[in-house]
């Protein structure tokens, strides 16, 4: 069965190479891998990141920053966690950017009537619905939460703006507690339901289930939300949009409570490897790093060095097995393109798993001739020292120069008859790891040649 599956996938590559094979497979009718929005939390979830504070001017600058990166939704704090968020959340309605502004409440006509005054797009409406929050966070039961949730969604949409009602710890909630919430929601008239991973329990094929079962349920959209906590919050996104979510949460950098939610950048590069065209057309990805940046600043904590796309390393290629064929081909080592995100690729050579392809490359970029069989040598001499210490660019291209100094000054070179060349002390002092022309300038990354 999984065989016959195999070919056929193959079969239909092979017939038209251009298609993606990553992409959304066309037979899945319910995916909405090419049509998916984005619910930027930055400033909700984001805030509730353990070492945030963001002024009304960072607030602003950041809402600035992730309009023009184009997400759909932007969400903001609830207006009644204090009165300067209150405040916040008016000031940022009014900059009339093109996404929509939703404020994210409690399941409650006071929070209600405080966040329809402010001027939203639309209201993130959440309620606990697990035992453990039923127990523990707002000590209320089915019947209740399901009474004040048509109270609050009517009250909402009674005053023109859309409303979203979410189940707070879905994966952790009876599943017949939840299908019939939702389904009176929707009944009522909600733009969105919204099922949350509160606590990051969820894997991939839980996701597939509760979407695809809550698709037959509902008619609204469905909107999702995925913390981090055991690592699979982009996966858990991925598969929600093949089952049919519409919506995903998420966060610049993925902060939030704890470790996080989905983090945009993350859920950018598994989307443009699936729909290339349709990422491409909807956000502004130049615009990720410096958006990155912004709230890194903000609130103090550096780029992860393994973050997708942005992270230091993303698009640096090391082993001389890969370095060949990079410059060859860079989709052979490469899913995402850097030059999709205004990034550049690097072929990082100075260091022991080089290959004489990478350090050819070097040799051309240095406008030195020197032959394969040469380059072979002049590698094998590069190898010997990094095997004992660190390199960096300067004692590769030492060794190179010197070393094209070496071939092609016409000296009398004994060679060959079982005696050992006659090599100029500099790179003799190279070889033996002890030399004294080790530079801290320059950095070990060398830009592609090929693009
Ligand atoms: C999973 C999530 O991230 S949900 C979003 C979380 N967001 C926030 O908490 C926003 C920031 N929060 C705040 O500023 C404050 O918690 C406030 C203003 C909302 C409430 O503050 P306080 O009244 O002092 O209550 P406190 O925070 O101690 O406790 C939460 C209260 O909300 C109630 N509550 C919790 N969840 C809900 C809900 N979904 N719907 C209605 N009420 C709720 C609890 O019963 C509790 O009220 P109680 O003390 O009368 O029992
Ligand atoms: O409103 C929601 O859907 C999610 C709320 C939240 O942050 C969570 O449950 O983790
Ligand atoms: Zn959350």
């Amino acid at each position: 069965m999984s065989i016959d599956g195999f070919f056929k996938v193959s079969e239909e590559y092979a017939a038209n190479p251009t298609s993606n094979p990553y992409g959304p497979n066309p037979a899945d009718y319910l995916s909405n891998v090419s049509n998916f929005q984005i619910i930027e939390s930055t400033l909700r979830e984001g805030e509730q990141f353990a070492n945030a504070f963001f002024s009304t001017e960072t607030k602003i600058a950041i809402a600035k920053a992730l309009d023009e990166f184009g997400v759909d939704y932007i969400e903001l704090t609830s207006p009644v966690a204090s009165e300067q968020s209150r405040k916040d959340c008016e000031a940022i309605c009014k900059l009339g950017l093109k996404s929509k502004i939703l404020t994210h409440i409690r399941c409650h006509m006071d929070d209600a009537r405080v966040a329809v005054e402010t001027g939203v797009d639309g209201v993130d409406v959440v309620i606990g619905t697990s035992q453990f929050l039923r127990d523990y966070s707002h000590g209320k039961d089915m019947m209740y939460i399901t009474q004040s949730a048509i109270e609050v969604i009517e009250y909402v949409k009674s005053k023109g703006i859309e409303i979203r009602f979410s189940s707070e710890d879905s994966f952790r909630s009876d599943l017949v507690d939840l299908l019939n919430i939702y389904r009176t929601v929707d009944k009522i008239g909600v733009n969105r339901v919204g099922i949350a991973d509160t606590v990051g329990c969820a894997n991939p094929r839980q996701v597939y289930e509760l979407v695809n079962t809550l698709k037959s349920v509902v008619s609204c959209d469905i909107e999702c939300h995925f913390h981090n906590d055991t690592g699979c919050a982009i996966a858990n996104a991925y598969t929600a949009l093949e089952a049919g979510a519409r919506l995903i949460d998420v966060s610049v950098l993925g902060i939030g409570e704890r470790n996080g939610i989905t983090p945009l950048g993350g859920l950018m590069a598994r989307m443009i490897a699936a729909d290339r065209d349709y990422v491409l057309s909807k956000y502004k990805l130049h615009k990720l790093r410096d958006l990155e940046t912004l709230v890194a600043e903000s609130v103090r904590v550096n780029i992860p060095f393994n973050n997708p796309i942005t992270g230091f390393c993303a698009f640096t290629h090391k082993a001389g097995v890969h370095a060949k064929s990079i410059l060859a081909d860079p989709s052979t080592y490469e899913i995402l393109s850097p030059s999709d995100f205004g990034l550049t690729r690097y072929i990082h050579f100075a260091n022991r798993l080089t290959g004489w392809n990478a350090i050819k490359s070097r040799v051309d970029q240095l406008n030195l001739q020197l032959s394969d069989q040469q380059c072979q040598e002049v590698t094998a001499k590069i190898k010997k020292l990094g095997d004992v210490r660190r390199l960096n660019i300067d004692d590769v291209d030492s060794i190179i120069k010197d070393f094209h100094a070496y071939v092609t000054t016409p000296v009398v070179r004994p060679i060959a008859n079982g005696h050992a060349p006659r090599i100029p002390r500099n790179l003799s002092r190279l070889d033996n790891g002890s030399s004294s022309r080790s530079s801290s300038k320059g950095s070990s990354h060398s830009k592609s040649k090929l693009r």
